[in-house]
């Protein structure tokens, strides 16, 4: 998916993909990660998401990053923050409150944008992007984190050949492959086709929903 993909569903406001409450995925899994609650919070791929607003509620500093303008904008003015635009290098950034918005393109993130940040948030991310971007994004991810990371990554499984992404389909053993050599653990797994009536009517047989605590090696 290519950045016009993007700034054209932004501008068209073909946003589906995002929720008017904070995903309770997050609520329920993301103290399993046992992270300190001053422990800064990566969201690539952000959005407009209330799911930073939760993050931020919790103590975390929130650094996204997130191709359109138009998003950001909005995600300060509809949650009443005071945030300001500045310059960080060849990212504008909206910045203030604990969260720090980069607004460019993930692939051109360097590790100083991230001030060291060791954990991640991915909720439609990964799954926003199809499979050769998906390798390019983890591998870009890993080499920004460096070592001992921690991940809270939701995940859809279903039959790719049912439907064209986004969402696109990641199933298990790609997270595997994507991640080796972090441990990886399932926290839940659940079939939810019944909530999503729109894919059962274009012919989706079956529709999984994974929750990933994902952790990177210390050495
Ligand atoms: C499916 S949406 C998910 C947004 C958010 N994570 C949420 O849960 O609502 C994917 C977002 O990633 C942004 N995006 C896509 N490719 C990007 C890239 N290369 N760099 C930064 N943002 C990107 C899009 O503009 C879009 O807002």
């Amino acid at each position: 998916m290519e950045a016009d993909f993007w700034h054209a569903r932004w501008q068209r406001g073909e946003i589906g993909f995002h929720k008017q409450s904070t995903n309770p995925l997050l609520t329920r899994w993301w103290p399993s990660l046992g992270l300190a609650a001053d422990e800064p919070v990566w969201v690539p791929l952000c959005g407009k998401s209330l799911d930073m607003l939760w993050l931020r509620e919790q103590g975390h500093p929130v650094i996204g990053v997130e191709l359109a303008r138009s998003a950001l904008d909005a995600f300060a003015r509809e949650q009443g923050l005071d945030l300001h635009w500045s310059q960080r290098d060849d990212f504008a950034c909206l910045a203030g409150q604990g969260f720090e918005l980069l607004c460019g393109d993930f692939f051109a993130l360097c590790p100083e944008h991230l001030h060291g940040v060791r954990a991640v948030y991915d909720r439609a991310a990964l799954i926003a992007l199809p499979v050769d971007m998906r390798e390019r994004y983890v591998a870009h991810l890993r080499t920004l984190l460096g070592r001992a990371w921690r991940m809270l990554l939701v995940t859809l499984d279903y039959p790719q050949e049912q439907r064209p992404g986004p969402p696109f389909s990641v199933p298990d053993d790609e997270v595997r492959l994507l991640f080796t050599g972090c441990r990886i653990d399932v926290l839940e797994d659940t079939d939810v086709l019944a909530e999503h009536p729109v894919f059962r009517e274009q012919g989706m047989t079956s529709l999984r929903e994974r929750v990933y605590a994902i952790q990177a090696p210390t050495v």
